[in-house]
């Protein structure tokens, strides 16, 4: 995945901005900023879900605009908010997404079952998704993404809102598709602890300006700040420490989760 020059405007206001930005196949890259910096926004458009204002980016090697429908079959996108339908089973839930990615109906019942042993999620497949937990919501959202086998997934910020409990074993999932499927993994996070154990590389924005990318080994060298952590480089880099940048966030979010639950 590259970006050249990516930029997107909402009126006089630049939410990304100029962004070149490369990620390797089989890399699980972590998008860090604080609120409001552009991850998401960034995110939509290389997912094809928002067009730039200007620049370009390729997905796979293929073009976000003028070869979207196959970005779109090429990728998967857990988004932030609820991709789910509480009202269907997860069983259900995923046949409809196996029926949107256009999966042979002689493969969808296996391809479904084989989404539903990889997230653990066979024993409440014919449960209506309203009564899963948030870390069993976040699986099966995995399980739909990847149901095309895609060779790259986005998460938005894949365990906001979840306990430490489901938060490992959202990230076991995120390692075993690493390992299984070498997928590559671009995500955004709040939780800095979650980018160092999950992410060979990190990015972070701000203000829609990619500030640094590299390794933790690189960060720490380009700062002159050997021994850092990720919080104090994103502090470093930002002006603010990942704690306080999230709060807001966290909150919004975790209301969310509670109201996805209810
Ligand atoms: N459709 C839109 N119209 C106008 N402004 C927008 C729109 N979408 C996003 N923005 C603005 O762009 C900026 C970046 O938003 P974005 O959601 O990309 O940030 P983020 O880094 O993902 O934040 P968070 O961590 O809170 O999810 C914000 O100031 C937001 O208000």
């Amino acid at each position: 995945m590259q970006t050249q020059a990516l930029t997107r405007r909402f009126g006089d206001h630049v939410v990304v901005d100029h962004l070149d930005l490369t990620v390797a196949e089989g890399e699980v890259f972590g998008l860090l900023g604080r609120n409001g910096a552009g991850k998401s926004t960034l995110i939509k458009m290389l997912t094809t879900l928002l067009p730039p204002s200007s620049g370009s980016a390729r997905v796979e090697g293929l073009d976000v605009v003028s070869e979207a429908t196959s970005v779109r079959a090429a990728i998967g996108y857990v988004p932030q908010a609820l991709s789910a339908d509480g009202e269907l089973t997860g069983y259900e839930n995923l046949f409809v997404f196996a029926s949107l990615y256009d999966i042979p109906r002689a493969e969808r019942a296996q391809r479904i079952a084989e989404a539903l042993a990889f997230m653990d999620l066979q024993d409440a497949a014919g449960r209506l998704v309203a009564t899963y937990s948030g870390g069993m919501i976040r699986r099966l959202e995995i399980a739909q993404s990847m149901l095309h086998r895609p060779r790259l997934l986005f998460l938005d910020e894949p365990t906001v809102g979840l306990d430490p409990v489901a938060r490992d074993t959202v990230w076991a999932h995120i390692r075993e598709l690493r390992a299984k499927y070498e997928t590559t993994i671009f995500m955004t996070t709040h939780y800095m602890e979650e980018a160092q154990a999950l992410c060979s590389r990190f990015g972070i924005l701000r203000a829609g300006k990619l500030v640094v990318c590299g390794s933790l080994v690189e960060l720490r060298a380009a700062s002159g700040q050997p021994g850092a952590t990720l919080d104090e480089l994103f502090a470093h880099y930002t002006g603010e420490s990942a704690e306080a940048a999230g709060a807001y966030g966290e909150t919004s979010h975790t209301r969310q989760s509670s109201q996805r639950l209810a």
